[in-house]
């Protein structure tokens, strides 16, 4: 690997998650890690996957996902298959949020049923962050995200104006139920975005506002 900032930070981020799990690990059998899709999660992914850990004790899923086949090229899972389940990593279970079905409001229940069924509450949430302050697939333009804000239910189907797919992302509600909550984002439009949120309360506005306080370690390169 590279030595770039953004290298660094990604094995910074791998290292620390590695420990919490390997730390919760002592006295559970299972532990549950939520990963974020898009790109800034890729070197990071590679970092973990060739961390040491009892993969097979370890169960992964993701904060949200576009509503395509997982072999599609914006699918998250995708993501997570190429860069993360790779070699040893392989073993962990991981656990997709989408089904056959064909919108994500009918496979929302399903779902469900399936995030319920994990190790919560999760060693590790690492969320993401968009240039409009979205989280997971909780989008201030979203007409879903009061309920997503709101519900104890643990996925939620999403139908996003700015977003070209309809999407499924688990609820606020689920995504804190962690012992670690973690940001990584990179460059400068993100230190702003971030810099923003925390000058303000009004979660509608910018939905990262929901986890500011969870307390949230900020894994931040240019
Ligand atoms: O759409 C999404 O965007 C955010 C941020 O993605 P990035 O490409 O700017 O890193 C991501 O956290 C989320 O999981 C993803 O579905």
């Amino acid at each position: 690997m590279s030595d770039s900032p953004r290298d660094q930070l990604a094995r910074q981020l791998a290292e620390a998650v590695a420990e919490a799990l390997r730390v919760d690990l002592t006295h559970q059998d299972q532990a549950l890690l939520v990963v974020s899709g898009g790109s800034t999660p890729v070197t990071f992914f590679a970092a973990l996957a060739a961390c040491e850990l009892p993969w097979e004790r370890i169960q992964i899923t993701l904060a949200d996902e576009r509503w395509v086949a997982e072999d599609a090229e914006d699918s998250n899972a995708r993501l997570v298959r190429t860069h993360l389940l790779q070699g040893p990593a392989a073993a962990a279970t991981f656990v997709p949020l989408t089904t056959a079905d064909a919108t994500p409001e009918q496979g929302a229940a399903a779902v469900a049923e399936r995030i319920a069924g994990l190790a919560w509450p999760a060693s590790v949430v690492i969320l993401g962050m968009g240039g409009d302050g979205h989280t997971a697939s909780l989008f201030p333009d979203s007409r879903e995200l009061p309920l997503a804000l709101a519900t104890e239910a643990p996925a939620v189907a999403v139908r996003t104006p700015s977003q070209p797919q309809p999407r499924i992302t688990l609820s606020a509600a689920r995504l804190h139920q962690a012992r670690r909550h973690v940001l990584h984002i990179t460059g400068g439009d993100k230190r702003a975005v971030l810099a923003r949120a925390l000058t303000g309360d009004d979660v509608r506005e910018l939905p990262i506002r929901a986890f500011l306080a969870c307390p949230l370690a900020i894994y931040w390169a240019p």
